[in-house]
């Protein structure tokens, strides 16, 4: 009489069964009132399996299936995950756990909580409008052609970072974190989401451009890297996102910027746009 562990290593090399997925722990669904998990504690037993096999193998396939139809695939874990798996749910996991830790100005009973005003003054500094706004208002006054032609690329920057940040958000479709409170100020439906945080990717990109073509004293230099930074920093303590969201947004920023550099506009390559 095989243990039972030898009997399932025996049945996992010829059987389809070994293919088993799990519920995830991410989901924590082991709740014995909750129907999903009864049904999967019951047939991931490693007696029904066996039993169940030798008796009809069919009749075990076609449950996995149905199992497998039921679930929503993110709720599986593989049982042989592969080294990227693990690094990526460590990564993830680490994510969370850094993210929760750092929202201390999530709510206003949070640890942090009575900064949360001087944090959603910090959320507007990198909002999309003041910056859209203070750019064509710039535009309007600016007198000097070299002038006119930084600020039409820091607008364009603007309208691409919008554009891009949207596209990805709207793919990823990552959820925010379950603490943040939804009271920002105008935003678009995809920002109902979170990958990446669009004032990370603002405040690195802006940043950038600014250090790069505005004639800066050192201290401004400092100051404007600092804002950057706390632009980044606070949409992790309001909960706004998770840490993973800012790390990509800050480096989507940077990538934005050399784009924008590439792209470069001036008289030569748009004549038409420098006319106006
Ligand atoms: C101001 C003028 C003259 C024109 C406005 C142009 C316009 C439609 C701008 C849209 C700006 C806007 C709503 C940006 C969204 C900013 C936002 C809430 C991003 C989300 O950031 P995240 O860090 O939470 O991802």
């Amino acid at each position: 009489m095989p243990s039972p562990r030898v009997s399932r290593a025996a049945n996992n090399s010829a059987n389809p069964m070994n293919k088993l997925e799990f519920m995830s722990l991410l989901t924590n669904r082991t709740n014995a009132s909750d129907p999903v998990s009864v049904r999967h504690r019951t047939s991931d037993s490693p007696v029904h399996r066996k039993d169940s096999f030798n008796a009809t193998s069919s009749t075990a396939s076609q449950q996995q299936q149905q199992q497998q139809q039921q679930l929503p695939e993110e709720d599986c874990m593989k049982l042989n995950p592969s080294f990227l798996d693990i690094a990526l749910s460590s990564l993830l996991a680490v994510d969370l756990w850094l993210t929760k830790k750092m929202g201390v100005c999530a709510r206003e009973g949070s640890s942090w909580g009575s900064a949360r005003p001087l944090m959603k003054l910090v959320e507007i500094s990198g909002h999309g409008i003041p910056w859209i706004a203070g750019s064509l208002y710039c535009l309007y006054k600016s007198d000097s052609s070299a002038g006119r032609e930084v600020i039409l690329n820091l607008l364009f920057a603007l309208l691409l970072d919008l554009v891009l940040v949207g596209i990805v958000k709207g793919i990823v479709k990552r959820r925010r974190p379950v603490h943040n409170r939804m009271d920002m100020f105008a935003t678009f439906s995809v920002d109902k989401y979170s990958f990446p945080s669009g004032h990370a990717t603002r405040a690195a990109m802006v940043s950038r451009f600014m250090l790069n073509h505005l004639v800066l004293a050192v201290p401004v230099r400092i100051l404007v890297m600092l804002w950057a930074i706390l632009v980044s920093l606070s949409r992790v303590m309001l909960g706004r996102h998770n840490v993973t969201d800012v790390a990509f947004g800050f480096f989507m920023g940077h990538m934005q910027y050399g784009l924008i550099e590439y792209f470069w506009l001036s008289p030569s390559t748009l004549p038409a746009l420098f006319r106006m």
